[in-house]
């Protein structure tokens, strides 16, 4: 089963993430960007540089996710695994239909979904965390161009129309909550999660 970790910079996905390899030790903890790859790198490259093309960098994301697919969340599933991913394709419905918000593209996000939906393998359940974006900012540090309130407020109203879209999917977890009350709230999430599967 493939459970993802959701929500803006700052919403305290990490956090929790790391915290969570006690609780489960047997599951697959993944992550994208993937910080094992050359393809991790080149995205990592991409978010630092201010120029970086919106369009090459939805590519330049997508190409990881497909390495981070066959090498990683294919083969765990495959052996029956728990996986369990901090961020995963909804980022990028999210973030890169923020980013590419005034370009060419009519429709940012159903382009990005349509160029997904013949490769991915989409999550069993997302538990995203919900942060307001001036939080967020701060939290993250703004260090980043991914990570100021106003785009931040775009990448939130996206993943409110994903949400919308597909209710049963995601679990909504407050995330202005202490880091404590945030982990107890998933850790009940995903054990209701797993009784169900
Ligand atoms: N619930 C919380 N309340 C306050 N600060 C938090 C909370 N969760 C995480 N943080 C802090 O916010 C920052 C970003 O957390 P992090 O887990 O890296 O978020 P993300 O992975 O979603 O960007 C870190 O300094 C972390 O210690
Ligand atoms: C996976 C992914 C991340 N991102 C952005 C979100 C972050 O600003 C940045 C790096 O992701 P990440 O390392 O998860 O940052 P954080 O822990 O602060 O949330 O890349 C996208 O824009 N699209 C994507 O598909």
């Amino acid at each position: 089963m493939l459970v993802t970790l959701e929500g803006l910079d700052g919403s305290g996905k990490t956090t929790v993430w790391e915290a969570l390899h006690d609780a489960y030790p047997d599951a697959v903890f993944t992550r994208e960007p993937t910080s094992d790859s050359w393809y991790g790198e080149a995205v990592n490259r991409a978010i630092a540089d201010d120029d970086a093309d919106p369009l090459a960098t939805l590519f330049l994301f997508t190409a990881d996710h497909a390495d981070h697919l066959s090498r990683v969340v294919r083969p765990a599933l495959a052996d029956g695994d728990l996986v369990i991913s901090d961020r995963y394709s909804d980022s990028r419905y999210a973030y890169q239909a923020a980013s590419l918000r005034d370009s060419d593209l009519r429709r940012p996000m159903e382009y990005i979904r349509g160029i997904h939906t013949a490769f991915t393998r989409p999550p069993d359940k997302t538990i995203y965390l919900d942060v307001d974006p001036e939080t967020a900012a701060a939290r993250s540090g703004a260090t980043n161009k991914f990570e100021q309130a106003a785009y931040l407020a775009d990448v939130r109203a996206n993943y409110e129309r994903l949400i919308e879209a597909e209710p049963e999917r995601f679990v909504r977890v407050d995330a202005t909550q202490s880091p404590e009350d945030v982990l107890d709230a998933v850790e009940a999430a995903l054990e209701e999660i797993l009784a169900e599967n």
